[in-house]
């Protein structure tokens, strides 16, 4: 059977939400009826984010997914500028729970027809009335659309509680808006054919915003205080430099690997040669060569030294230290790096220290304990898709699929 929309439904759903990540840049989102986690592995690559959370009444299907959220070792390796920590709750989206108050945009992605219709309106309290969102997302299936879908039951999913059509969504979207003081925007993904537009889209779509015009004089919940009736499941903090300890070593990391790969090249020259390497201020530009700092290398007492300056003008330490300065005194101190007395320039053996592994040792090397292939940044979102995520749209039903 060829599948109705191409992109499946639920990836459409998906691309909606990053979209509008991509355009307002949320720095705290929530996705509520996260299930198994699926929209926020797409998030967590949008490092704008820095604080993502996931809220499900279903335990098992966040635990069994959970792990994959976690960072992937090559983000230890090079640590986002942008903080991130990502947290699951368990609990239902009809109780009050502080920890998810004042976010910049909340998600509820095939949610609400999944709530007994007698606890929507508890549910748009404690959403629009506690939670106080700038932003909202709310996605549900049109029932208008049922007959255009092959085969399709009552019900496109045996735990829809009810299933709104269009004129259904928008009556409680503008009735929303009025009690809460938040703007509607209507649209959708899974276009009806051409001559069948009127009837909408597939899945319905509400963007709501926080009314300028009306902020003060709308309804909020009778009862703002702090509640915690969630139970937190997981907690990732992701690598990133503005953790200290994680700057430091990143810092130190990258001017030891630039040092020794400059000490390197300037040994590997005979002294005639290395006369001619000297250093013009157009090769490194750096903000040091105004005050006659001086970027070439020097030996002393069977050392090489080489110059903070030098180093300076690579960009992968650049972007970390803006000033010959900032990295001085971030440098002195540090005792994994030897600096001359006037903390210009990095003390290097002369020597390797260590010799590199010898072959029998590489014979006994068995690689990284997981074989696992990981990739960086956003390009792995979709490997992570295929692996984790059923394929067959048909399977994942109305879950996260077929319609
Ligand atoms: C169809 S799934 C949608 C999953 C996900 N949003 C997506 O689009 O892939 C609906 C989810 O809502 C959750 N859910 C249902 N009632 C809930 C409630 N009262 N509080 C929190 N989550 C609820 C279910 O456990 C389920 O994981
Ligand atoms: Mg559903």
């Amino acid at each position: 059977m060829n599948p109705l929309f191409i992109p499946p439904l639920y990836k459409q759903r998906y691309q909606f939400v990053v979209d509008f990540v991509k355009r307002h840049k949320p720095k705290k989102v929530v996705d509520l009826g996260c299930a198994d986690c699926s929209l926020l592995r797409k998030l967590k690559f949008h490092r704008n984010i820095e604080l993502l959370v996931g809220v499900d009444l279903d335990n098992s299907v966040m635990k069994q997914k959970m792990y994959t959220l976690a960072p992937f070792p090559c983000e230890y390796l090079k640590p986002a500028d942008q903080p991130l920590t990502i947290e699951l709750y368990h609990g239902s989206v009809t109780e009050k729970e502080s920890r998810t108050k004042c976010f910049d945009l909340v998600t509820c992605i095939e949610l609400i027809e999944h709530l007994l219709l007698a606890d929507v309106e508890r549910f748009s309290e404690v959403l629009f009335g506690y939670m106080l969102p700038n932003a909202v997302i709310v996605s549900t299936p049109n029932a208008d659309f049922n007959p255009l879908l092959p085969g399709c039951p009552a019900f496109r999913h045996i735990d829809h509680k009810f299933e709104w059509t269009k004129a259904d969504f928008q009556n409680w979207a503008l009735e929303v808006c009025r009690l809460y003081g938040y703007v509607v925007e209507f649209t959708g993904v899974g276009k009806a054919p051409s001559n069948e537009e009127s009837i909408g889209f597939c899945s319905q779509i509400g963007v709501f915003h926080k009314d300028p015009y009306r902020s003060g004089t709308f309804v909020r919940s009778e009862s703002m205080e702090n509640t915690s009736s969630h139970t937190l499941l997981y907690h990732v903090v992701y690598p990133s430099l503005c953790d200290n300890n994680i700057f430091q070593r990143t810092l130190v990391n990258e001017v030891l690997y630039e040092a020794e790969r400059i000490k390197s090249k300037w040994l590997g020259v005979s002294g005639e040669e290395q006369a001619g390497l000297r250093v013009s201020d157009a090769d490194f530009p750096n903000g040091c060569q105004e005050q006659g700092i001086s970027q070439e290398l020097y030996l002393q007492g069977g050392a090489v030294c080489v110059p903070l300056a030098r180093v300076l003008s690579f960009p992968s330490v650049r972007r970390l230290c803006g000033s010959l300065q900032e990295l001085q005194d971030s440098l002195q101190g540090d005792s994994r790096v030897v600096l001359t007395g006037d903390a210009l320039a990095l003390v290097l053996a002369a020597e390797e220290e260590e010799e590199a592994a010898s072959d029998e040792e590489w014979d006994e090397y068995e690689g990284p304990a997981c074989s696992e292939t990981v990739k960086c940044a956003a390009d792995c979102t979709e490997d992570w898709d295929a692996e984790l995520s059923c394929p067959c749209e048909i399977s994942r039903g109305d879950q996260n699929g077929a319609f």
